[in-house]
């Protein structure tokens, strides 16, 4: 036996660095393998998907936090419920779908490049304004957020943050989970967490009901939840099912898109080459005359493979979302035990392609949507969102480099991060933001006077 466990023990795959004393006992209680190499990432978490789509169990972020429903979409197991929530949220973002969200993209992105000239300053809260609003619109048809200090936005970003911390799994619950039985007048931690399920459920239920009287009163206007109550029958889901999936949009879809959107910003300084020849094809394309739109994106190859590079330059999901294996399986002669934790790490599959060419089925050139049957949903909406902002940010304004008192130009630093838990987005550093061309003003104002709300 000792021999056995020896000789499987040597032929598993890579796992997170031993601690000293008590070495991989964390690990070994989850079992967690890393995937550092493109190729063996894809051949597991894509090639094999049907074994490797669930999630390992997170009894505090899906379970508790939930009301004990396990209802997320992102960290649930792959399962029935989890299959009808999916189906939901893939065909409401595929590529033709999405379409429909194109004047609200339209519209934030002209939004945030007025933002950018009048006060360059606050580019990060820009950023995040833009980001937020489009997912709330999107989920909700939530009204264009004026600032970052709307209550209901205030109230999904607390929400988004428990379940940041309660996945780390540092809770002793994910090590022990008959602790999950301990009454909650015991402990501490259960009523906080039950509270705070509560508190998150009734904040997606107001959003959710909003549509629910908007439907009636007003008519259907383009939103996600609008498209659940519509066709519920088509996806079989509960009113729970809906309130839950609608509302978990936000947290898949801000910190993701408004990181990306800020490493493009950095980049953009950083490499003012580029800049310069993304602005003479959309000289070409678009002209000075009018700012670009979606229909001129099949024109604009080298704006959208800027997008493509960023996303692979520094994904938003460093190390992804962990996948499950759902039987035993042997990779390259490495055995992964059913239950064990997969994790890709994005960051390092996205910077070996020197060593290792992307697989035919990777058209993207990256792997920082994720891989197999758990890919991300919104990612055909995450390439629109960031489309039209750069198209509409590079039109309009030069991003330059902050210069010291000698007038030394001042580049930012393009390996320094904020580590957000999840997320990891540039270090703070100053840019010089001014417009383009002088019309490019007046033809911002018309725009955004055109908009009615
Ligand atoms: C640049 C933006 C984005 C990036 C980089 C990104 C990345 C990811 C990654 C890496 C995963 C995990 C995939 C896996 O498990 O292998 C994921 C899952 C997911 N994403 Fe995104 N995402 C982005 C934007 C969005 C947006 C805008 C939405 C919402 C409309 C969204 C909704 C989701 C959902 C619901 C899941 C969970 C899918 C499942 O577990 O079945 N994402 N995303």
């Amino acid at each position: 036996m000792v021999s056995y466990a020896r000789s499987s023990r040597q032929r598993l795959p890579p796992q997170p660095r031993r601690l000293p004393i008590i070495g991989n006992w964390f690990q070994t209680i989850d079992r967690r393998w890393l995937f550092s190499r493109e190729y063996d990432a894809f051949d597991v978490l894509e090639d094999r998907a049907s074994s490797s789509s669930g999630r390992p169990r997170l009894i505090l972020a899906n379970e508790i936090l939930y009301g004990g429903f396990a209802t997320s979409l992102p960290v649930m197991d792959h399962g029935e419920v989890w299959r009808r929530m999916r189906r939901a949220a893939q065909e409401a973002f595929t590529k033709v779908a999405v379409q429909r969200y194109h004047p609200i993209l339209t519209k934030e992105a002209t939004i945030l490049v007025s933002a950018l000239l009048t006060n360059p300053e606050g580019r990060e809260q820009h950023i995040q304004r833009t980001a937020a609003s489009a997912i709330m619109s999107i989920s909700y048809d939530y009204p264009t957020l004026t600032s970052g200090h709307d209550k209901a936005v205030q109230d999904m970003d607390r929400h988004v943050h428990w379940v940041a911390r309660a996945s780390a799994r540092t809770s002793p619950v994910e090590f022990f989970p008959w602790m999950i039985h301990i009454p909650k007048r015991f402990a501490k931690w259960k009523r906080e967490s039950l509270k705070r399920a509560a508190e998150r459920s009734e904040i997606f239920l107001r959003l959710f009901n909003r549509v629910k009287t908007d439907l009636v009163s007003v008519g259907v206007r383009p939103s996600f939840s609008a498209t659940l109550i519509e066709h519920h029958d088509r996806y079989r889901l509960s009113e729970r099912e809906m309130v839950f999936l609608a509302g978990q949009m936000y947290g898949a879809g801000f910190d993701t898109t408004s990181t990306t959107l800020m490493w493009w910003t950095l980049a953009m300084v950083a490499f003012p080459e580029v800049q310069c020849r993304a602005q003479a094809e959309l000289g070409a394309v678009v002209g000075r005359a009018r700012l670009p739109t979606f229909a001129d994106a099949p024109r604009l190859p080298y704006v959208r493979a800027i997008i493509r590079e960023v996303s692979r330059w520094r994904p938003a999901l460093r190390l992804g979302l962990p996948h499950a294996a759902a039987e035993d399986e042997w990779y390259d002669g490495m055995f992964i035990p059913k239950g064990a934790t997969c994790i890709a790490n994005i960051w390092h599959c996205n910077h070996d392609r020197a060593v290792f060419s992307p697989k035919e089925t990777n058209k993207e050139g990256h792997v920082s949507f994720g891989f197999g049957r758990r890919i991300c949903v919104g990612k055909n909406l995450a390439n629109d969102s960031l489309f039209i902002y750069t198209a509409r940010v590079l039109w309009a304004a030069n991003l330059g480099c902050a210069r010291d008192e000698n007038g030394k130009e001042r580049p930012p630093d393009t390996s320094a991060f904020v580590d957000g838990g999840i997320t990891s987005r540039p270090l703070p550093y100053d840019c010089i933001i001014t417009p383009r061309f002088q019309e490019a003003l007046s033809i911002l104002v018309e725009e955004r006077e055109s908009f009615q709300d």
